[in-house]
């Protein structure tokens, strides 16, 4: 493997702050408190130049069933331990994924192909208070009591429910992982983590973080592999998983459901999405511009709450576009490293391909506006995966480009004219994950809101979050809330004591 000269700044940086970071990238598993090399290598690739820089082991049979095995003992004594006994453990891995800060920043880029820009507004700071925020939910939260009229009093208790199989997608993967295990460790339970193939890199120094924090082994578990016939299924089907907490396809959660179904397994699904972005005519068209390509653009379009769909007001249509498609055309793309990009590669070469191939439908039955190619860039990000912000017109709310999630750096744009028929627009897809609504008239933000099919709404912003809300999506978009008190139902096991006083 040749070690790619771009990195050499960033490896020496790196080294400084005490990682021990060498290229290739040795990327191992964390069982029962080990680090385990493994076995069964595949490669972990650099998005923007299409370079491997490391490897990472599959796991199977054994590295699941240590894992799990080693997370069931594990929770033994976990599960008993008060929640305030727990905080002062999940505090220090907090601190700990602040100490290395500089090091996710990194590793994120080098995993996903984001800017790092992007890992610099709040990213790593998100991840820490995913974990510390529920530390301290534990503790502070108490539970309800019901007193009858008749002399009886019912009280509500809450205890761990088991080993819990974490599976998380490509596309924010130290964020998303840490969302799940803040949850899933402050209620008492022990996890497996097992991360998204194409990007092992951020779990990996989670493990190293849980591991200096001194959580006792067993309580966290990462097994690296791939989905079907692999680590990932391997776990939905174990006996002793006791639940999943998943993010990822719509389709991958169909399948994941199907097979955990023997074992009757508590299912938490966060799914796909295609979040329209309503723009009506009272907004303040700059603002709706400047919401608008972070909603779109974000993350190269790899989130699943990008507003990829577009209504917007005929009266603002024209105004709206031509600002937007400036915009675009100004986004810096390329090099992720370099602190001025503001949009990097996508994950793939398969997934560029897949994306590749909706810009083809649009070519062929709607208007490109902008975008719709590779952009040229120089050596070594010309082998890099890179697509230009993409906006389209001219489009059916039937097609298959505004039914379908691209995941990717494309928009839809289809005119209105009422607000019902923007709501109607809007609710028209299998999807119900978010929705931005544009609007500076209250009293529409407030009946538009309350009309459409989604699990959130954000009004004149986006991706705004406060983590004791509920957060999880409505129709083909998910099972289940998390957030907050709202992760009850599925992170606790719930005894209802009924007393009677006579
Ligand atoms: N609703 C939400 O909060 C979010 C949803 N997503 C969705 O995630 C998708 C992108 O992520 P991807 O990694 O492509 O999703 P994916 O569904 O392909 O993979 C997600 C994870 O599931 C694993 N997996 C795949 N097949 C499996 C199987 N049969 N059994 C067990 N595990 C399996 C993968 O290895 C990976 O770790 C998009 O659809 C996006 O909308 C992403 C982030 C947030
Ligand atoms: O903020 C969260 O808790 C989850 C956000 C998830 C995404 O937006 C994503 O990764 O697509």
């Amino acid at each position: 493997m040749v070690e790619p000269k771009i990195y050499k700044e960033t490896v020496e940086r790196l080294e400084a702050l005490g990682f021990p970071f060498r290229l290739p990238l040795e990327v191992t598993h964390y069982i029962g408190g080990e680090f385990v090399r493994g076995e069964n290598f595949f490669p972990v690739v650099y998005p923007a130049t299409g370079e491997v820089i490391g490897t990472a082991p599959e796991g199977r049979e054994k590295e699941v069933e240590q894992a799990v095995a080693a997370a069931k003992e594990a929770f033994k004594k976990w599960s008993k331990m008060p929640p305030s006994q727990r905080r002062p453990y999940l505090r220090r891995f907090a601190e700990k994924i602040r100490e290395y800060k500089p090091v996710f920043e990194v590793l994120e880029t080098l995993d996903v192909g984001r800017p790092i820009h992007e890992n610099r507004l709040g990213y790593v700071d998100r991840m820490a208070n995913n974990i510390e925020f529920f530390a301290d939910f534990a503790v502070t939260h108490g539970s309800e009591a019901y007193p009858m009229e008749n002399g009886y009093i019912n009280y509500v208790l809450r205890f761990p429910v088991g080993v819990a199989a974490l599976i998380t997608p490509w596309n924010m993967p130290s964020m998303l992982a840490t969302w799940k295990i803040g949850p899933t460790l402050a209620f008492g339970n022990t996890a497996v983590l097992k991360p998204a193939e194409f990007t092992p890199l951020g779990a990996w120094l989670l493990a190293k973080c849980a591991h200096e924090a001194g959580l006792p082994p067993g309580v966290f578990n990462v097994v690296h592999g791939f989905g079907p016939d692999s680590a990932g299924e391997l776990l939905t089907k174990h006996p002793d998983v006791r639940l999943i907490s998943f993010t990822g396809e719509t389709t991958t959660g169909k399948i994941i459901m199907k097979n955990a179904s023997d074992t009757l397994k508590r299912l938490s699904m966060e799914l796909g999405g295609k979040a329209p972005n309503l723009i009506f005519e009272s907004a303040d068209l700059d603002r709706a511009v400047e919401v608008t390509m972070r909603a779109s653009f974000f993350n190269q379009g790899e989130v699943c709450l990008a507003g990829s769909r577009l209504l917007v007001q005929r009266s603002v249509y024209e105004p709206f576009l031509e600002r937007l498609v400036k915009a675009a055309r100004s986004l810096k793309v390329g090099d992720p490293l370099d602190p001025e990009t503001r949009m990097g590669a996508l994950i793939a070469e398969e997934h560029l391909n897949k994306v590749m191939s909706y810009v083809e439908i649009a070519r062929e039955t709607a208007t490109i506006l902008t975008g719709g190619r590779r952009p040229e860039l120089p050596h070594p990000f010309d082998k890099g995966y890179f697509l230009e912000p993409t906006v389209v017109v001219d489009v059916k709310p039937s097609d298959k480009v505004c039914q379908e999630e691209i995941f990717g750096p494309m928009v839809v744009v289809m005119p209105f004219d009422t607000e019902e028929e923007a709501i109607e627009l809007a609710n028209n897809t299998p999807y119900g994950l978010n929705a931005i609504v544009q609007t500076r008239d209250v009293g529409q933000a407030v009946r538009v809101s309350e009309a459409l099919e989604v699990g959130t709404v954000w009004v004149n912003d986006w991706f705004v979050r406060d983590l004791r809300v509920p957060f999880g999506g409505a129709k083909q978009s998910g099972i289940g809330r998390e957030g907050g008190h709202y992760g009850y139902e599925f992170y606790y096991e719930t005894k209802n004591v009924c007393i009677a006083n006579r």
